[in-house]
Formats: C-alpha cells, structure tokens, sequence
C-alpha cells in the first residue's frame, strides 16, 4: 500500500524527530536523496549545468545543499534567490563553499535557457495558494527550457494536501519527496505537475492512519474473491443489474460485461433490455419482473442507462443488500432513501454527476477532488467513488481515502462507466465492503484500460474483455 500524510501530520512528525536529532540533520538528509536522484537524473554530474530556484524557506535550503553536493561533484551550479535577504544562510554559505554562485532573479531567464537540470526550491510544504506574482515567470521559464526539471518536495504552486493548482505552477519531470507522500502527489491536477515521483525515507515516525492510501498489486490480489471447492454460485454471490432502458440498451449490456468478468457467481438481469443482454450473454440470468422478485441477489447495481425509472430505483434502495448507485440512479435516488439504508451503499459518480449531487460547478469538483469525494460520502452515509483522472474513494464514515493509481486517460469513453459499476457490483456480491469492492474494481478496470489501449483508443467492451488478464496480472503479482 503506499500512503500519503497531509501537511500537520508532516509537521508534527518533524518536529519529534528534530528534537531528538541534531541541527540540520533532516535537511541534510533530505538534500542528499535530493542530490542522489539529480545526479542520476544528470547520468554525468561533472560539468553539467544546474540552476537552483530558491525561495525564503526550508524548501529553498534543501536545493542549496543538494546543490553543493552537485558543485562538489563538478557541476556548475547557480541559485536565483528569490528574496536574497532571506535565503537559507546554511544552505547559502555551503553552496558558496563548493564553489557555486547566488544571483538574483533578473538574471534567471538566460541561466534556465542555458541549463541541463532546474531545481524548483521556491516553495514547499509552506506554501499557500498558486505562486505569487515575483515567481510565476519562472515558470514560464522553465516550461521553455530544455532542462530536465527537478522538484524539491513538491512542484511550487500546488497545494499539498488537496491536489488543487490555482494559478501558475511549476511543472516538473522528476518530484523528489521527503518522509512521505503528500496527497497532492497522488491527485489530480497537482499529480500531473509532479512527473514521477521519487520518495527519500529521512526517518519520520508517521501515524498508523493515513490522509490517503492507493493500494498496489498484492493489496488488491489479498482482496479479490478466490473460489473454494465446495463454492456454488450462490455462495461465490449473485449480482443484480437493474440497468438500461429501451432508449439505451447498451449501458444493460456493458454492466453485465463488467459484472460476469468480477467473481460473482452468477449475474441477474432485470430490466427493459434483457433481449439485448441475453443475445450478448446468454450465462445471464434474465428476469422481467422487478428487482423485488427477481429472485436471490447478494448485491445490485443500479442506474446505468435507466433513464427515468425512479421506482426501480427506489425498489433497489430498499433491498436489504449492499447497492451501487450510478448514472442516472445517482440523479433519480432520494436522498433519504440513500442515508437509511443499513446495508453497505457505493455511489459511483463522475465530476459532473458529483457536481449535481453537491449543487456546485463541475470545475469545483474536478480542483478540489479530495474534499468533493469526502463531502459526498459524508452527505450520503454511503461510500463513494468518484471517478476520473485519479479515482477516488471514500468511505462512509470518514478514514484514509483510496486513490487508483492504475487510471489512463484511454478508459475516458462512453460506457467504460457501465463496465466499471457492473465490475464492482459483482465484486460487493462476492463478499468485499463498499470502499475494498471499489477501489479494487477502479484498479482492474484501469489496468484493463491500459491492457486494452496499448496507447491506441478503445471502446468500453474492449476494456472489460481484458479485465480477466488484468485480474491474473495481479493475482501473478
Ligand atoms: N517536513 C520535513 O520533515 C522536512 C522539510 N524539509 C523541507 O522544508 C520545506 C518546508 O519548509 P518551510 O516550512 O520553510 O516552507 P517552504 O515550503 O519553504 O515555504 C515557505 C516560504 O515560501 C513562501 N511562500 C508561501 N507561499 C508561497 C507562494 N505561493 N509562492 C511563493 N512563495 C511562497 C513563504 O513566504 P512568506 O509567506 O514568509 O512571505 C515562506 O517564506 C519542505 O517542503 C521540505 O522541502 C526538509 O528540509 C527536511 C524535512
Ligand atoms: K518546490
């Protein structure tokens, strides 16, 4: 699992570590991972050219103490200090020593012109809001250059903690990160402005819970059902889809897709569409009455292509199972309805659906993600997953927050929302809570995403037909 940890946590684990150490030691451990990972970034370190952009805080003293370890190594090094009466004197003096040099800001353009590797130090952890006006041509500066550029903690301009960019950021090749992740590194739109990211460990104790949580390979294949011997399918969970409609059949058909493809045992059907269904997948267990005698079912998943059928919605609402909400059940769901249910409920909205649900506008949802996807969850009782760029998922009762990290752009196309909830349902029907069931399912389907594209553009069927070599990818570990 990696985590991530706000900015308090950070603070307060820094502070009982400093105490215990000696002066300056965090920083010093800090610049030398930083240098490290400039250093093989560079291949050659010696003679290379490195520009150091250095703000007023601790931030800016990392990049000048990596940049002396880099100027000691034969690097020519030179720091644009952004308030030179400020600088970190530390940091300062032992670049001087190395042989480095300080100038001020008006001299940037042509140094980051010219450079192999920028170091962003204008602002850390301390920052607030987008970057001020004295340091935003900077950044034009450096989405000019050639050089490859290095972020000390994290790209300026982005706020840590939620992911937001307001304004003018700087956008980085390489993030290198002290002590832990910070959730800004995991979210869009910040995470796009981190590159990849590199974590240097400087001995921080952190709590047990943290802000968020992506699981990896083995987390998920601990999660996913694994038949036993004496299964049946009633036992392995038979999953409902009360989906589509006769405008739209093929919401019906691409949720039973995701469904037969999520370890349930068996997948019913009921709805207007089960002619459609049943053509295109004849193991499905059709039924025409409503979802209250369609027979046994451990988990349904309702809304996909509905259209206005509320009072199949409502009818889903008050079975005494585990629900996935999604599509239009999402607009037509009462949210009373939603907040009384005792069974476990998954809502499965994207930016503009969670921007309905909120009564704001889908850029608000899409910059604050994090705390959109927590108010929802709050709001509702329920846990919910809001899809996107990075998926997020939330539980009901607050807690670390999952983010995917397996999502492509490619799984951006009409219907490869249907596949994702039937995926889901199923795997709530073979036994997994809301938030696990989820987060397990966004990270199937947008590694089958990617299986599927191989960096070509793909249709929703396409993603839920390899959803099955995602699956053994990530059982095979
Ligand atoms: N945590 C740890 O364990 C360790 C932390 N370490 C490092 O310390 C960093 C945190 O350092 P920090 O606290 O000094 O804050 P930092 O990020 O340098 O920024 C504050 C300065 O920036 C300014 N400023 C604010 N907003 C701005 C904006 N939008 N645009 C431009 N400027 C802005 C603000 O100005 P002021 O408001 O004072 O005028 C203030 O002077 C952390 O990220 C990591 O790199 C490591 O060394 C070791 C272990
Ligand atoms: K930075």
């Amino acid at each position: 699992m990696r985590t991530a940890y706000g900015v308090e946590t950070v603070r307060a684990a820094e502070r009982e570590l400093m105490a215990r150490l000696p002066e300056g030691a965090l920083m010093q451990r800090a610049a030398a991972g930083l240098a490290a990972a400039c250093a093989d970034l560079l291949g050659r370190v010696y003679g290379s050219r490195v520009v150091l952009l250095v703000g007023s805080g601790d931030n800016g003293g990392d990049a000048l103490y990596a940049g002396a370890r880099l100027a000691r190594r034969g690097a020519g090094v030179s720091a644009v200090l952004l308030a030179p009466e400020r600088a970190h004197a530390g940091g300062l003096a032992a670049l001087r020593r190395a042989g480095g040099r300080a100038v001020g800001a008006e001299a940037a353009g042509e140094l980051i012109e010219r450079a192999d590797l920028v170091l962003d130090g204008i602002v850390g952890i301390g920052g607030k809001g987008g970057l001020r006006p004295e340091a935003e041509p900077l950044a034009g500066a450096v989405a000019r250059a050639r050089a490859a550029v290095v972020a000390v903690d994290l790209p300026s301009g982005v706020d840590a903690d939620t992911g937001e960019v307001r304004g003018t950021a700087i956008r980085a090749d390489l993030t290198v990160t002290f002590g832990t992740h910070k959730p800004g590194l995991l979210i869009d739109p910040a995470r796009e402005y981190a590159g990849s990211v590199r974590l240097v460990g400087i001995g921080l104790e952190l709590p047990a819970e943290p802000e968020l949580e992506a699981l990896q390979h083995a987390d998920v294949a601990r999660l996913l059902p694994v038949p036993a011997a004496e299964s049946d399918k009633y036992r392995r969970g038979v999953v409902g889809i009360a989906a589509g409609s006769a405008r739209y059949p093929g919401a019906a058909v691409l949720a039973v897709a995701g469904a037969l493809r999520g370890g349930a045992g068996a997948v019913r059907y009921v709805g207007p569409a089960g002619q459609a269904v049943i053509a295109r997948f004849p193991e499905t267990l059709v039924s025409d009455r409503g979802p209250e005698h369609a027979g046994r079912v451990q988990a349904w998943v309702v809304g996909p292509g509905a259209g206005d059928d509320a009072a199949t919605v409502a009818e889903v609402l008050a079975a005494d199972v585990p629900v996935l909400i999604d599509a239009d059940g999402l607009r037509l769901a009462e949210p009373s309805a939603v907040r009384a249910r005792r069974a476990p409920t998954l809502m499965t909205p994207h930016a503009g659906e969670a921007a309905a649900l909120l009564g704001v506008e889908r850029n608000e949802v899409e910059n604050g993600r994090l705390s959109a996807v927590r108010e929802l969850a709050a709001r509702y009782g329920a846990a919910v997953l809001l899809k996107g760029s990075t998926t997020l998922v939330a539980d009901a009762g607050g807690g670390p927050v999952r983010v995917n990290p397996t999502g492509t752009s490619w799984l951006a196309t009409a219907g490869s929302g249907d596949v994702l909830s039937g995926l889901a349902g199923s795997l709530l029907a073979a036994g997994l809570s809301a938030v696990d069931a989820g987060s397990a399912a966004a990270y199937l389907h947008g590694l089958a995403g990617r299986f599927a594209a191989d960096g070509a553009p793909v249709g929703a069927h396409d993603v839920a037909e390899r959803i099955a070599a995602a699956w053994r990818d990530v059982v095979r570990g």
